[in-house]
Order: structure tokens, then sequence, then C-alpha cells
């Protein structure tokens, strides 16, 4: 069984070698498929079919729902609208980019929803694994390619509490490591987190609206060097500081191969 499980991740790895990530993306098909993904949602607004591959409607939990105060719908709707440039002639994508998100990291990547039936069936992606609107994650990243840096919409739900009305400082690094590492693994390919360090320099609302920024700092070979910033919305609040190291990974290490 676990030969057969190892034969079939090698088989998927050598067909769809960077495929395995849709909240990380960094290569063509990915790429390609993001912008679709970008795209999609923009015309969603009048067509709802997912324009995600081989996949037949994985809900991107990055789209706005029911949940979302005024505020995160704000922040959602002025970052989308810097996703559209459009010319005299046509419609241009960029610089920024909505990252689609899925509650799995194999289940909608070519050919995925065989291996993940293998070895993951009940796995979820630990910010996306409850399914409650509005209940723990809610949050949507955007990333500019060009300056190399993202950032992300955050809205803490009531299962994240940590001190009285305040959010968990465990969530705030998941959201850090999240949002850094999608960064990391947006420009460098498969990417795993070395080091994470974090400040604390104020508490964070429970049910608040934050946004968390990332940029590159440097890549030196394996290594890239990521910080981070959580804000108020209006930037006028500093809530947490973060660097962070990532080391590329060939998908196989993932696996223990
Ligand atoms: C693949 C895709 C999956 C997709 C999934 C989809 C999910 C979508 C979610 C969105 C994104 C979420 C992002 C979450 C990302 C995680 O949370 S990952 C989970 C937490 N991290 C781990 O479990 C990692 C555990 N550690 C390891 O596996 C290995 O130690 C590492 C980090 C891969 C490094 O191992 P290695 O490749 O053998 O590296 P090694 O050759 O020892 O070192 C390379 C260099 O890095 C340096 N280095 C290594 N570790 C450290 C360290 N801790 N401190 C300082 N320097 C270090 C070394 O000194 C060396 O430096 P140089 O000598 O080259 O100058």
């Amino acid at each position: 069984m676990i030969r057969s499980c190892f034969q079939a991740v090698r088989t998927f790895i050598s067909h769809f070698p960077v495929t395995l990530c849709p909240d990380a993306v960094s290569h063509g098909a990915l790429i390609k498929s993001t912008r679709l993904q970008c795209s999609g949602h923009r015309s969603a607004r009048g067509l709802s079919m997912s324009l995600w591959p081989l996949s037949a409607n994985p809900r991107d939990f990055s789209l706005p729902n029911a949940s979302w105060s005024a505020e995160m719908q704000q922040v959602y709707d002025h970052y989308n609208a810097l996703c559209e440039v459009k010319t005299k002639d046509s419609e241009e994508k960029g610089p920024w980019y909505k990252l689609p998100s899925y509650n799995r990291s194999l289940k909608h990547a070519a050919g995925g929803v065989y291996l993940s039936k293998i070895i993951q069936s009940k796995s979820r992606l630990f910010t996306r694994s409850n399914k409650e609107y509005g209940a723990a994650f809610e949050y949507v990243i955007f990333m500019n390619k060009q300056e190399k840096k993202c950032v992300c919409a955050f809205q803490s739900g009531h299962l994240l509490e940590g001190p009285p009305g305040h959010v968990h400082g465990g969530a705030i690094a998941t959201m850090m490591d999240t949002v850094t590492g999608t960064l990391a693994g947006y420009l460098a390919g498969p990417v795993m987190t070395a080091n994470l360090n974090i400040n604390y320099r104020s508490p964070v609302p429970l049910g608040s609206v934050v946004l968390l920024h990332s940029a590159l700092d440097r890549i030196e070979g394996k290594k890239i060097f990521v910080n981070g910033r959580v804000t108020s919305t209006d930037e006028s609040k500093l809530h947490t500081e973060a660097t962070a190291l990532f080391i590329s990974v060939n998908v196989g290490h993932v696996f223990g191969i």
C-alpha cells in the first residue's frame, strides 16, 4: 500500500511538478490558472463558471461572502479594482492579482484528485478547514509580482479568540506564515518555512479586519527572506511585525521521498 502511494506520488510529481499549491502559485500553468481565476471572478459577476483546470467547481474561499464586514468588502473592492487596467483597445491584467484559495492542497491540482484520495482523503488546508462562513480565517491575498510583495485582507472569526475579545497569537502567526509563504512560493516555487520570527506590537480585536503586508527582502540560493507586517486597514496602527525564511524544496521533500 505504502509502496503504491509513493508510486502514485512519483508519477504525479513527474507529470505535474509544480501544481500542488493553488495558494502559492509560481510557475507558468499555475500563474495562467490564477490569472484565469482572477479574470474568471471578474467576469463571474456575470458568469458563475469556475475556470480552474480539471476541476468541476471548487469553492474559492477568497471570494466575498455574507460574513464579510463592509470594511472587508471595501478592501477587497479596492485591490480587486487594481487587478484591471483598461486601455483604449483592450483590458490588461495587473499589477495586482487576486489569488484563488481552496481548502485542499492537492485536490484541485491537475491529477491531484486521484492522489488525494489515496494519501490524504480527509486532510484540509488549515486556514480553509472550517466551512462556516466567517467563523475562523476569512482572507484574500492580492499579489504584486512586479514589486515582489503582496497584501492580505484578514477578518478574524469568533473561533480565533486568544485573550478575551482579541485574536490568538497562534492564529496571527498562522496568517503570517500563510501570507509570507504564499509570497515566497509565488516568487520561487515550492518552499517550506524554516524560520518565522514574530513581534506582537498591539492586540488585534476579534472580528476586526486587518491587512497583512509581505515583501521580499532577498533571495540567496535556496533561501528566500521575506518580511511581514499586520496593520489596521488605514495602516495607522501596527499590530505585528515578522521576518521569515523559506527554503526552496523539491516537491518530493514534502512527501519524504
Ligand atoms: C511544496 C508545496 C506544498 C504546498 C502546500 C500548499 C499550502 C498552501 C498554503 C500557503 C502557504 C503556506 C505556507 C506554510 C508553509 C509551511 O508552514 S511549511 C511547514 C513548516 N515547516 C517545516 O515543516 C519545515 C521543516 N524543515 C525542513 O523540512 C528542512 O529543515 C528545510 C526547511 C526544508 C531545510 O532543509 P534543507 O533543504 O535540507 O536545507 P539545508 O540544506 O539544511 O539548508 C539550506 C540553507 O538554509 C539554511 N537554513 C535551514 N534551516 C534554517 C533555519 N531554521 N534558520 C536559518 N537558516 C536555515 C541553512 O543554514 C542553509 O544555508 P546555506 O548553508 O545554504 O547558507
